[in-house]
């Protein structure tokens, strides 16, 4: 199976003092983070984060600054750990099981995600398996309000912390929860003090669960988290004005914090034909792929019994994967989108005209 044999990355986000140094610290001496690589992305010429990592001798820590991963140094990532791998090897160490890249507070980790699809060294060794996002629950509302690199953390993580509780009231913490599950309604939400939580908590979030658990479909893909729109697949969809809309269900607009931030599940109940869905992603792509912050599918075709797991972040799709015929309990197709300014009606109108146009050709 492709992805078992992938090392797993998990990415530790968050704005700039969320406690994701404090995290880092104790995630890593914990004992199912044994031979963990981990990599720190600080600014400035003389990081100091790694310093304040303790870790035993089966961990290697190694620090990328003077820039961001997210934009001046994304050819250097590989670099980076093709040699940390040599030395490792070089010194006898055992090969690590895991890397934890800590990024720094003002990163886009959809960049960081698109270097992991994109760079060929990258994506034949390391598969995603969890964004974890750091909130600090002190400023959390008042730093998603002024940062826009705050919102697209927490929109595209799969695990968000919310930390430093203790020094947040019970309300405050409150109306953050709201407001995450607001922002990303699937992700897991973790409360933390000074980075008490379980390692396991915070790992396991991608497709492939590891060599015992195999695809991990339901658990990755969460579609019952999202407001559910449905394709409209009446043979009259092509006559219809294209600016009508099917999807009249869906919540209204953002919330205050947003900036235009929306998580939506768009389903289809009937196979898909290969080249609609082609068409149909090409041109979302095409025309607001920088609004895509990431976008997860187990889709149904019409010309194959197996299932496609899809997952892409902006313009960029991973390979499709393969899943087993009965990894998936129904035929529906299901995708998930998180976007920016992007609305649910305008995904659905393109699906229906490219799925209308394939049926009277
Ligand atoms: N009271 C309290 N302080 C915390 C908690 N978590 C972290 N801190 C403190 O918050 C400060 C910032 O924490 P860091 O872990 O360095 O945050 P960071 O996200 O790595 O910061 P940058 O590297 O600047 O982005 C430190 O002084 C921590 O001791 C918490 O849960 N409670």
């Amino acid at each position: 199976m492709q992805g078992q044999s992938l090392l797993p990355i998990n990415v530790l986000t968050g704005f700039l003092g969320s406690g994701k140094t404090t995290l880092l610290n104790r995630w890593v001496n914990q004992p199912s983070m044994r031979n963990t690589l981990v990599v720190i992305n600080e600014f400035g010429d003389i990081g100091l984060d790694h310093q304040l990592i303790t870790h035993s001798d089966e961990q290697v820590v190694i620090e990328m600054s003077t820039g961001c991963l997210c934009c001046t140094l994304r050819g250097d990532l590989s670099r980076t750990l093709q040699e940390a791998l040599d030395d490792i090897a070089a010194q006898d160490k055992p090969q690590p099981s895991r890397v934890v890249i800590e990024t720094t507070g003002l990163a886009e980790p959809t960049s960081l995600l698109k270097l992991l699809m994109t760079d060929h060294w990258l994506a034949h060794r390391f598969k995603l398996d969890s964004v974890v996002c750091c909130v600090d629950a002190a400023n959390g509302l008042a730093t998603l309000d002024a940062h826009w690199e705050s919102q697209q953390q927490i929109a595209v993580a799969d695990k968000l912390l919310m930390t430093k509780t203790d020094l947040a009231s019970e309300e405050g913490v409150s109306q953050l929860a709201n407001q995450l599950a607001k922002l990303n309604p699937a992700a897991e939400q973790w409360q933390v003090i000074n980075g008490e939580l379980s390692a396991d908590l915070l790992v396991g979030a991608g497709l492939y669960g590891g060599d015992t658990k195999g695809f991990q479909v339901e658990q990755w893909l969460k579609a019952g988290s999202y407001a559910v729109h449905q394709a409209d697949t009446h043979p009259d969809a092509f006559s219809a004005p294209l600016n009508r809309s099917p999807l009249s269900t869906h919540p209204p607009g953002g919330s205050p914090h947003s900036d235009g931030i929306n998580a939506f599940c768009f389903s289809v109940n009937e196979l898909i034909e290969p080249d609609a869905l082609e068409s149909w992603l090409d041109i979302l792509m095409s025309l607001m792929g920088d609004k895509m912050l990431r976008i997860k599918a187990i889709v149904h075709l019409t010309d194959r019994e197996a299932p496609l797991a899809l997952h892409g972040v902006q313009h960029i799709f991973h390979p499709p994967a393969s899943l087993p015929a009965n990894s998936v309990g129904d035929r529906v197709s299901r995708f998930v989108f998180i976007t920016q300014n992007v609305a649910p009606d305008t995904v659905a109108e393109l699906y229906n005209f490219f799925h209308s146009s394939k049926e009277v050709d």
